[in-house]
């Protein structure tokens, strides 16, 4: 983990533990201090002077600095904001003797963590350390999290060399470096179309963890996956009581993605009421909890994906026009995989790498047999259809390569025919069980309506199960042959 990403400092050794720093000139004081924490099993060093203490500092790199307000030569206070100089995320509590309470503002408003007024009770101390102390390691943890994400997230992470997915990049690229400049903190909403499958997220992603943003939340929300009573809620939050299962207050994600990126994907799914609700938030920049009477102000960037051509959904009457207009300030159009050439076989040796790693094998040969059947296949679930089918493939494959024989459905006529199966009558000698069980699939869901509860039944297959084969298949509700 990374405790101190905003100091000069070397890293923290890392079997420090949890030390305290006691900068105080009273030596009998500072002694009992630091025999009682040392009790407690944490270590300690003790410094006469601020001189001494910011010396110690930069070598025993302490979780907590107890620093006394009256040294000699200078006050704590201007000890406390050479250390935050010298590490911003320096944790620093000023034990003040008789500088009542503006001396205690002064010390927070210089970013101490706390204070403490002298007499000390060891009992109080011990509280209040341990209570920093636990704050330090759950800010460690988010900020570990944090930086994990966005290791995962940037515009290197969008493979491919086509002219297509080189145009997305320098698109993302303008984007964040221009959002760099801006001199307000409102960046302009984006809509990100493509198909499924084709990256929308990773482009999101790449917007905020490459913009100024970056160090705050990125929250998602899949408009598609909950009922519209629940999506109000989890976006704006409620107030106890607000209705039957309300026990207490909850925030929603525009407050959780304060300050950063709130990501709303499948944003054609949304409901009319919700649609309201999100024109109001980008509009306003403000929201109402359920249940409640304030009005807040929302400090959020968002970014909508669909897959949906909401233009025309717009010109049918169903996606408001002012919040589409609102919504697509910005587009990023992201292509299909089929429209990138030879990006597909780049991918699939990337998939392969990373397939192979985590399952520990030995990295096969991707058969020179496949690589136009590849770039042949129209790929319906795009590059996460590609993903599933490399891992797949290497899964079957029983030695160090991999051929046609593990992309059964790449082997008919050169895959030139898209795999969703046509019709009946076409179909029907088709035996490849894949195909077979899509062309299904499809077909309950065309009768059921995309009702997929009716479509499991039509199948005799519980409905999780259907769900299931839905997903490894890349097949949506609204996929019916
Ligand atoms: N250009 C790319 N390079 C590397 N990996 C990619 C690329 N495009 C997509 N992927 C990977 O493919 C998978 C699907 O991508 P992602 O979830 O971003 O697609 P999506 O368009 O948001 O899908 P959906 O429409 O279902 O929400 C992810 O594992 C993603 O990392």
């Amino acid at each position: 983990m990374n405790t101190a990403s905003r100091s000069t400092l070397p890293e923290k050794p890392a079997a420090f533990g949890q030390a305290i720093l006691i900068i105080d000139d009273e030596a009998v004081l500072t002694r009992n201090i630091a025999t009682y924490l040392q009790r407690l099993g944490w270590t300690t060093q003790v410094a006469g002077s601020a001189e001494e203490g910011l010396e110690l500092y930069p070598s025993f790199r302490p979780d907590i600095v107890l620093l006394d307000h009256n040294l000699p030569g200078q006050t704590g206070l201007e000890a406390l904001v050479k250390l935050r100089a010298m590490d911003a995320e320096a944790r620093v509590v000023l034990m003040t003797g008789n500088g009542g309470i503006e001396l205690a503002v002064s010390a927070i408003k210089q970013g101490a963590a706390d204070y403490l007024a002298k007499p000390l009770a060891l009992s109080e101390l011990r509280l209040l350390l341990e209570r920093l102390l636990a704050q330090g390691r759950l800010q460690s943890r988010v900020e570990y999290y944090r930086q994990r994400e966005a290791n995962h997230s940037g515009l290197d992470k969008i493979i491919g060399e086509s002219s297509q997915v080189t145009a997305l990049r320098e698109r993302v690229c303008l984007l964040v470096s221009a959002e760099r400049q801006l001199s307000d903190d409102n960046p302009p909403s984006v809509l990100i179309q493509g198909e499924t499958g084709t990256g929308k997220e990773l482009v999101a992603r790449a917007l905020h963890f490459g913009g100024a943003r970056a160090s705050q939340p990125f929250v998602e929300l899949n408009c598609g996956a909950l009922p519209p009573q629940l999506i109000e809620a989890e976006l704006f939050g409620y107030e106890k009581g607000a209705f039957t299962d309300a026990r207490q207050r909850k925030i929603g994600l525009v407050e959780a993605a304060s300050g950063g990126t709130l990501f709303l994907d499948e944003i054609g799914e949304a409901d009319p009421a919700t649609q309201v609700k999100l024109l109001k938030l980008l509009e306003d920049r403000s929201f109402r909890r359920l249940g409640g009477i304030r009005e807040q102000r929302a400090n959020v960037r968002v970014i909508a994906a669909t897959h949906r051509p909401l233009e025309q959904m717009v010109r049918e009457g169903r996606f408001r026009a002012d919040l589409y207009f609102r919504l697509r300030i910005i587009e990023v159009p992201v292509p299909a995989l089929r429209e990138r050439g030879t990006d597909v076989l780049l991918l699939a040796r990337h998939f392969l790498q990373w397939h192979a790693q985590r399952y520990r094998r030995e990295l096969p040969e991707l058969g020179e047999e496949l690589l136009l059947p590849l770039q042949r296949y129209p790929w319906p679930g795009n590059v996460r259809e590609l993903r599933n089918a490399i891992e797949q493939a290497l899964l079957l494959a029983p030695g160090p390569r991999i051929g046609l024989r593990e992309f059964g459905f790449l082997s008919t006529a050169g895959s030139q025919q898209p795999p969703q199966g046509s019709g009946d009558d076409d179909d029907a000698d088709d035996l490849n069980l894949e195909r077979a069980e899509r062309r299904l699939v499809q077909r309950a869901l065309q009768r059921s309506g995309s009702n997929v509860t009716q479509a499991a039944k039509l199948l005799g297959i519980s409905r999780d199960t259907l769900r299931y084969r839905m997903e490894r298949l890349n097949l949506r509700d609204e996929d019916a042959a």
